[in-house]
């Protein structure tokens, strides 16, 4: 019998969540390096919940280097069943205007210059990630942020970028005009790709803030203008989060969507040439398969 755990990864302007009791700030340690910061531990209406704040309270890593490994293997290594990502991002759609929330259910990963696997030389592993996010725990999200008020699109393509500069209008328009991205983002690849091979449930809830640079209405991205946006965002986040104990199964079934066994026969590497090294890392991540 396996509990549910809630794992709540905040973004921009989310730096904590509130409303838990017994709430902790627990370091947790890896051997993937440190994670962004503490993780705060407590419950909420008999739910289990482990908040991590993306870039670290104080918004210390950015986008690039942030520890996106160490930070899924800390959430697998104290229990976490289910991540819910919340990210501030820019919206190519009209339709999708600042303050409203998207639930991601695509990708398109542009980032160059992160870790994006557990594995490699000495454990190679393959894992499907067609379908990056997971549609049952996508769908709790959906209907707590229509309790909480927020208006959310369901579905929606999130270009991840390298950043930590937003983009061109080049870049822009061919995001939106040629590739159908919805939203645009730096951080939530390769989270989801790793969450995935940690065979952790992933959602996406993307906040949106602004509208890039293509709109011909609102001209250049602007901080100072995603910094209020955001605050408004991070309001809606924390009740949208109040709202997730009511609408989940404290007792853990299995993800339909086999989220939760994405290991199931994906590593190539024959048991008698692995290196013992790389599976001691993966004690965590890997240790159901292993
Ligand atoms: C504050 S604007 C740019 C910054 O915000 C987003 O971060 P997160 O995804 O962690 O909410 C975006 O990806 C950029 O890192
Ligand atoms: N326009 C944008 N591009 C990339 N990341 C963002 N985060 C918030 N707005 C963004």
């Amino acid at each position: 019998m396996t509990k549910t755990k809630i794992g709540i990864i905040g973004g921009s302007g989310v730096y904590e969540i509130d409303g838990l009791k017994n709430a902790t700030w627990q370091n947790i340690e890896s051997p993937w390096g440190a994670p962004s910061d503490h993780v705060l531990t407590g419950v909420l209406d008999d739910i289990e919940m482990v908040f991590l704040p993306r870039h670290g309270r104080g918004h210390v890593h950015s986008p690039s280097t942030v520890p996106y490994r160490a930070n899924i293997d800390v959430l697998k290594r104290i229990g976490v069943t289910d991540i819910i990502s919340v990210s501030a991002c820019g919206s190519f759609r009209e339709d999708m205007a600042p303050g409203h929330f998207v639930i991601i259910d695509q990708f398109i990963d542009r980032t160059i210059a992160r870790e994006k696997s557990f594995f490699g030389t000495g454990c190679v592993a393959h894992v499907s990630v067609a379908h990056p996010t997971c549609p049952r725990l996508g769908d709790v999200c959906e209907t707590a942020a229509k309790i909480a008020g927020i208006t959310i699109h369901k579905g929606g393509t999130y270009l991840a970028m390298e950043g930590p500069q937003f983009s061109t209008l080049a870049e822009s328009k061919m995001y939106r005009e040629n590739w159908g991205c919805d939203v645009i983002g730096m951080t939530n690849m390769p989270e989801a790709k790793l969450a995935r091979e940690a065979e952790i449930c992933y959602a996406s809830v993307a906040m949106i803030t602004d509208y890039d640079s293509w709109h011909p209405d609102h001209g250049a991205v602007d901080i100072n203008q995603i910094i209020t946006t955001l605050r408004g965002n991070s309001e809606n986040a924390r009740s949208l989060i109040k709202q997730l104990p009511a609408l989940l199964d404290h007792i853990r079934t299995p993800c339909p969507h086999n989220c939760d066994r994405a290991l199931d026969h994906a590593i190539m590497t024959k048991p008698e040439s692995r290196d013992p090294t790389l599976v001691a890392k993966l004690d965590a991540v890997a240790g159901r398969v292993l």
